[in-house]
């Protein structure tokens, strides 16, 4: 905020029980992220090549032109001022623009650190690092996308010339999709069935070059271009999503990626110990930096939301005064809170995977292949309910704002057009939680094998006391317990996979029974992963959590995540028995009465999350509150206002106007 410039949202700010610096530090994970992200939102912010408040005005040529520019200039200073990779990821994040950068850093080197051999990782990250080739991720196609065994580009092996032929046989096996991949990427990390002497070996990566690194002319055999306009204007339109084909293309065999499978120069097809699996382990990495995005894209709809129901007021005018801020409607209150809690459950909640991850991935490194299923499974699920209910969350913080949230100037119709295919890529959020089903009915049915389940399934070791306990919940206070709402939840999810596995045994064909239970499988996987946030939500605040009432309202926050998933969800507890109706309503109870704990503290609360102005550019969420001069003024920015009669008058409005009315009882 201007220094000396009103604050119309102080008297809300001296309402605050805590210390808003301190969760600020909490919610950036520590004292130094919280630095290194303010220092860099400064950098962007002051930067005018950074400016994005025209960018839903800009055709689509002028927006990529733009984001390319944005894209160079981030470069430059990232290399003159020697950022760190930390620093570098804030300046990308505060940018705020999908770029091709994203693929390259997110996806293509992640791609070859993963599954490049030693040698391979040699020759090609340097020369991604420095930027002087350009990669994207091209495993989607036209005709397959969730399902990557289903892909149909072929790479041959050639014994004669030691090469791989890498060929797009038909319309439907064209790639398409990849970030990237329009009109930037030099090389793709290209996914393709891989077939030697003959014989089919599932699908591998591969690093194929598909532009001249001296013109950007396309490769011979390389056809190239972007797939067109996306959802929404300005959003995702920064991205040039492509479509490529591949005419018997010749790439050499160490530009296959080996660590998961080697083709020897003989054509000798050898398998390493290590798992298939791994050839799908940048999507791994991504998702679990997805969930990451999930808190971001939440608390910054939330935050507009949340200062602007305090700046809007409607109705219940007292005696001339001032008519009631819309933050002090229990609806208001209802619809915001829980996603403001939601926005503090996600991120810890990824804190926490990114440790997992973190964990996982040093333990392949030494060979040890026993936590990837979990990894997997925890990746894949909270990937899918963390985006879902972010999405419907941005959508709901633009009803929350009323009319003006439709303004584009809200910015939260760009959010959302921009976040929305977060729940398709890098895995459709249903296909994910498949992938969770599956894992969690294996676990239950090795259940009485003796195998211990470990890890966010360790609850199903005590599946006989689960499978029958019974909430003690008697009053409203007692849902303030951490260990009788984590116990309710347990016994909800338990029992919803434990029902499936019974349903799936009635089946002869278990695949057959798979597909016809699919719907309440994805309901038991959603549970799994519903009791992953809450239990990480209260673990987070086992730690030390320094600063005046930062904890207090952390716990106010992590007991409304958990009641509202439980009034949301009510059916499945009262429909496995994990909570009688009486209790259900005392939820309700609690859950009211939290809300007006929150109540002053709401502002506080967003502004925790050091939002810049011009990162939310949105001028319902500025900081000081002032909404309705700067509407005023930016209504009349708009091109249409730059003449007072429009473009188009004399053509259309005035023969319109001045027509004969021939029907008199017109
Ligand atoms: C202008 C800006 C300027 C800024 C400039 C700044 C520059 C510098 C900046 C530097 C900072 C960089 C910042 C980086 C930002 C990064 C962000 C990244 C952004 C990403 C954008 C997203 C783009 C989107 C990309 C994509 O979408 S890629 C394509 C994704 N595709 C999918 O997800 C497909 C989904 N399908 C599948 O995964 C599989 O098909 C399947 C899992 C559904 C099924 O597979 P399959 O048929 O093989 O398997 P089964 O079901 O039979 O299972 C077999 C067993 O395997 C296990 N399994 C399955 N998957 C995995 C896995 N991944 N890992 C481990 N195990 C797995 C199953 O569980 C089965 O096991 P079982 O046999 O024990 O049962
Ligand atoms: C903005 C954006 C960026 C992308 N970037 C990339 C990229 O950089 N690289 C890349 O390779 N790809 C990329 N993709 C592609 C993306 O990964 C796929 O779109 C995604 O994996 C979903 O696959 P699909 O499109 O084939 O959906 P489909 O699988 O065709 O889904 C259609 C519907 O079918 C349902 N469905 C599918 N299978 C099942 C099943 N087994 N059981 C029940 N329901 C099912 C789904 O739930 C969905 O409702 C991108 C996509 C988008 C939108």
């Amino acid at each position: 905020m201007e220094v000396g410039a009103p604050d119309y949202l102080a008297g809300e700010r001296q309402t605050a029980e805590f210390d808003v610096e301190s969760m600020k530090v909490t919610w950036a994970g520590s004292r130094h992220a919280l630095e290194v992200s303010d220092r860099m939102a400064r950098l962007v912010a002051s930067d005018p090549v950074f400016r994005k408040d025209n960018r839903v005005m800009l055709s689509r040529k002028e927006l990529f032109k733009n984001t390319l520019r944005k894209a160079a200039h981030a470069w430059k200073r990232i290399v003159e001022l020697r950022l760190t990779e930390e620093e570098a990821s804030r300046v990308r994040f505060f940018v705020d623009e999908p770029a091709f950068t994203d693929l390259h850093w997110g996806m293509f080197v992640p791609a070859i650190k993963g599954q490049g051999t030693e040698e391979q990782q040699q020759k090609w990250l340097p020369l991604a690092y420095k930027m002087q080739i350009i990669g994207c991720y091209a495993q989607t196609e036209l005709g397959h996308g969730s399902n990557v065994q289903g892909l149909e580009t072929t790479a041959t092996f050639d014994p004669k010339t030691d090469e791989f032929i890498i060929h797009s046989p038909t319309l439907t096996s064209s790639k398409w999709w990849p970030g990237g991949l329009g009109k930037v990427s030099t090389h793709a990390v290209a996914y393709a069935r891989l077939i030697v002497d003959g014989q089919e070996h599932g699908v591998h990566g591969f690093i194929v070059q598909l532009r001249s690194l001296d013109d950007h002319m396309p490769l011979p055999g390389i056809t190239v271009g972007d797939i067109g306009m996306k959802f929404g204007s300005g959003a995702y339109n920064s991205m040039d999503n492509g479509v490529l084909r591949f005419d018997n293309v010749r790439i050499p065999r160490d530009q296959m990626l080996m660590r998961v499978l080697q083709v020897t120069r003989e054509g000798k097809v050898i398998q390493s110990d290590v798992p298939r699996q791994l050839i799908y382990g940048t999507m791994v990495f991504v998702r679990q930096t997805i969930v990451a995005d999930a808190s971001c894209a939440l608390s910054r709809a939330v935050c507009i939301a949340t200062r602007y129901s305090a700046v809007r007021r409607q109705f219940g005018s007292q005696n001339g005064g001032p008519e009631t801020q819309v933050i002090d409607y229990k609806t208001q209150q209802s619809r915001l809170f829980p996603l403001l809690a939601s926005a503090y459950a996600f991120r810890f909640v990824s804190e926490w995977l990114k440790s997992l991850y973190t964990d996982v991935t040093e333990k392949l490194q030494r060979g040890e292949f026993s936590t990837l299923p979990e990894a997997h499974a925890c990746t894949a699920g909270l990937k899918s309910i963390t985006t879902s209910a972010t999405a419907d969350a941005i959508e709901e913080c633009r009803k929350l704002c009323g009319g003006h949230g439709y303004l584009a100037n809200s910015g939260l119709p760009e959010l959302f057009a921009v976040y929305v295919p977060a729940c398709t890529y890098e895995g459709d959020n249903t296909v994910l939680l498949l992938q969770v089903a599956r894992f969690l009915v294996k676990t239950v049915s090795q259940l009485g094998s003796g195998k211990v389940p470990v890890g966010t399934t360790a609850y199903m070791g005590r599946a006989r006391h689960l499978i029958q306990c019974k909430s003690n919940v008697q009053s409203a206070e007692d849902w303030l317990n951490p260990q009788v709402v984590v116990e309710a939840f347990e016994a909800r999810s338990l029992r919803m996979s434990v029902a499936c596995a019974e349903n799936l045994a009635k089946f002869p064909n278990p695949e057959e029974g798979f597909a016809q239970l699919a719907a309440d499988l994805v309901e038991a996987a959603a549970a799994h992963c519903q009791l992953i946030v809450v239990t990480k939500f209260f673990e987070k605040l086992q730690q030390d959590i320094p600063g005046k009432g930062v904890k207090k309202q952390l716990q106010i926050l992590s007991s409304v995540y958990a009641l509202y998933i439980l009034h949301k969800h009510l059916g499945d507890f009262l429909s496995t028995g994990s909570i009688t109706p009486k209790q259900g309503a005392l939820a309700n109870d609690q859950l009211r009465s939290l809300y007006s704990k929150i109540r002053p503290n709401a502002v506080a609360l967003v502004d925790a999350f050091n939002y810049t102005d011009h990162y939310l550019s949105s001028v319902l969420g500025r900081y000081d509150g002032n909404v309705y001069p700067t509407l005023y003024e930016e209504a009349w920015k708009d091109p249409l206002n730059d003449s007072v009669v429009p473009d188009g008058y004399q053509e259309y409005i005035r023969p319109l106007l001045k027509q004969q009315i021939r029907n008199a009882r017109l």
